[in-house]
């Protein structure tokens, strides 16, 4: 057990309890949208600005609309205090190993320590070979942008292809299509799926002698990586003969120098980066080399930038004023009061497309615990399923359950206000900021039964059908949301928004008291997979598995 950790269980914890009687007297019956009316103050009071340097603008988290009053977020707040949220984020913060099932210290902040404060791990400050690799991959971004790095026929690099699934795949993934406006240097293509059809349709965008593969995978073990990027370079050597030209065409982010030796890439070509990088949270590490190779190295930092002011708001702001403690806290007040079991992230900007399916790793993999750090089994729930698709598509598509269904789905919404593309003289962008808005002040408002006759009256609708549709027009409202808007989407503001979002995992992690930073949960279909795969080479039957799995197998080997 780690020194100052929280054992009081979670439903134990007196202030739980306190939650528990007001969420019976008071939270359950909360319509938000009433509260409005009784108090013109609700929204300064539950929103925060935060002011970022330069024109970066502000950053606006409006979560008003919410089922809170004061009483309830000051007694969300001092359930922050009790589960020593403030502490066990100066554990991180200073490099102390938090993810003990793995011995392993949680420093993605120490990638983005952009003020180079000494972090110390095992009494080794990290900092410096922190900037050495950011060093070098300056350098190589710098050489291959202004085509100086020549592939084996003396031309330069125009695609480059990131070869890597989950952590080395969705965060680089999600940033250079958030990114696409900031792009100077080659195309970025993505191939994770152990699915040949994910490498064969890359391969046929790209040309061998002005391509680059990267091969991002911190352990470098990965099996639908490590088979990904062999077919590649035997792609690769059909075309270039020789092997020496691997050099030119292949680097390695990993921590494993060993295995990147192995597979036949320079060591000279490989960015490193070390234990304490969590792979969803690797973006900000050598895994974001495809990043900085499509924005620039300059927009890189700034991505950096954005993480590290955001890290110092979540680090030194009283957590009554803290974004992630309160996003956080709104979300353990749905998930273990009222039962929510879903959270929706819906960014009303296309740039923003993969924001969901990047958090859904980030969150699910972090917080899909059901054991707490001392190992009993939690009796309240855990980490919620994390969803989502960019508005307006979402609206045509899933909100109806959002409005009228019979779950509670806490949802943000997050929303530039200025459109890196304001064609038909802003109008595209107007409608959507229209829509955002209006969805969030619909799942607030709803229609009552009264507003529902008053409409179906007003269009003539005879009375007995009126009678016939009316419940099917009602809208319950007091459907929680929170608006997060930015002024522009820039490697700045996001690097900030990614950072908040890592960090409100972070606080319901330490309410939760689970560890967040290590995933065994992932390892035993690994395992079976390696078991299964030898079955699949002939036509024998099975019968050793369960009756299903046999079933399974024998009716695919009946193709063969
Ligand atoms: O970067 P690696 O080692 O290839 O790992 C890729 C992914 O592998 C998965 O199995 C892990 O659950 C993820 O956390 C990880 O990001």
């Amino acid at each position: 057990m780690v020194s100052g950790e929280v054992t009081t269980p979670l439903l134990e914890e007196p202030v739980f309890k306190k939650l528990e009687e007001y969420y019976k007297s008071t939270g359950s019956k909360i319509n938000f949208y009433e509260l409005f009316k009784k108090d013109p103050a609700r929204f300064d009071k539950f929103s925060l600005t935060i002011p970022c340097p330069g024109d970066e603008g502000n950053i606006l988290i409006d979560f008003s609309k919410n089922r809170i009053d004061d009483q309830g977020m000051n007694l969300l707040f001092e359930l922050a205090k009790a589960r020593q949220v403030e502490e066990v984020r100066e554990k991180m913060f200073s490099g102390e190993k938090i993810n003990f099932t793995e011995d392993r210290a949680v420093l993605h902040i120490a990638l983005r320590n952009l003020s180079n404060r000494p972090i110390q791990v095992d009494c080794v400050d990290v900092t410096p070979s922190v900037n050495a690799v950011k060093q070098h991959m300056k350098e190589f971004c710098d050489q291959v942008i202004s085509q100086k790095w020549l592939g084996y026929t003396g031309k330069p690099i125009f695609d480059v292809v990131n070869i890597g699934i989950g952590g080395s795949d969705l965060g680089p993934l999600m940033v250079t299509e958030a990114l696409k406006p900031f792009a100077i240097g080659p195309r970025v293509h993505f191939v994770s799926n152990i699915d040949g059809t994910h490498l064969a349709e890359v391969l046929k965008k790209v040309n061998p002698e002005t391509v680059l593969f990267i091969v991002a995978s911190k352990t470098f073990t990965t099996q639908e990586t490590i088979t990904n990027a062999t077919s590649a370079k035997t792609w690769f050597l059909k075309h270039a003969k020789e092997p020496s030209a691997v050099a030119k065409h292949f680097v390695a982010l990993s921590t494993n120098e060993p295995k990147v030796a192995e597979f036949g890439i320079d060591t000279a070509n490989m960015f490193g980066f070390w234990d304490w990088v969590g792979g969803r949270y690797s973006l900000w590490s050598a895994i974001g080399l495809s990043i900085a190779l499509n924005i620039g190295y300059a927009n890189f930092e700034r991505l950096l930038a954005g993480a590290h002011f955001m890290d110092n708001h979540f680090q030194n702001t009283p957590i009554n004023k803290n974004a992630p403690v309160i996003l956080a806290l709104l979300g353990v007040w749905y998930g273990n009061f009222f039962g929510s079991e879903t959270h929706a992230l819906l960014p009303y900007d296309q740039y923003l497309h993969r924001f969901a399916a990047y958090f859904q790793q980030g969150d699910m993999e972090s917080n899909g615990k059901y054991v707490t750090r001392q190992g009993s089994p939690v009796n309240y729930s855990t980490g919620p399923i994390v969803w989502g698709e960019p508005g307006t598509n979402g609206q045509h598509a899933f909100y109806q359950l959002i409005h009228q269904g019979t779950k509670l789905i806490p949802a943000d919404f997050i929303a530039p206000a200025i459109s890196h593309n304001p064609i038909e003289n802003n109008q595209h962008h107007k409608i959507l900021l229209a829509n955002f808005l209006a969805q969030t002040e619909a799942l607030a408002k709803g229609k009552s039964p009264a507003e529902a006759e008053a409409e179906l009256i007003a269009s003539g609708t005879s009375p007995d059908h009126i009678k016939r549709i009316l419940p099917h027009k009602v809208f319950q409202g007091n459907r929680p949301t929170n608006s997060i808007v930015v002024k522009r989407v820039t490697p700045f503001t996001l690097g900030a928004l990614i950072a908040m979002y890592e960090h409100k995992i972070f606080v319901q992690g330490a309410i939760w008291n689970i560890n967040s930073y290590d995933q065994w949960g992932v390892e035993l279909g690994k395992a079976l997979a390696k078991a299964i795969e030898p079955e699949l080479q002939d036509n024998t039957p099975v019968s050793s598995h369960d009756g299903s799995t046999n079933g399974l197998i024998n009716f695919i080997k009946s193709h063969y």
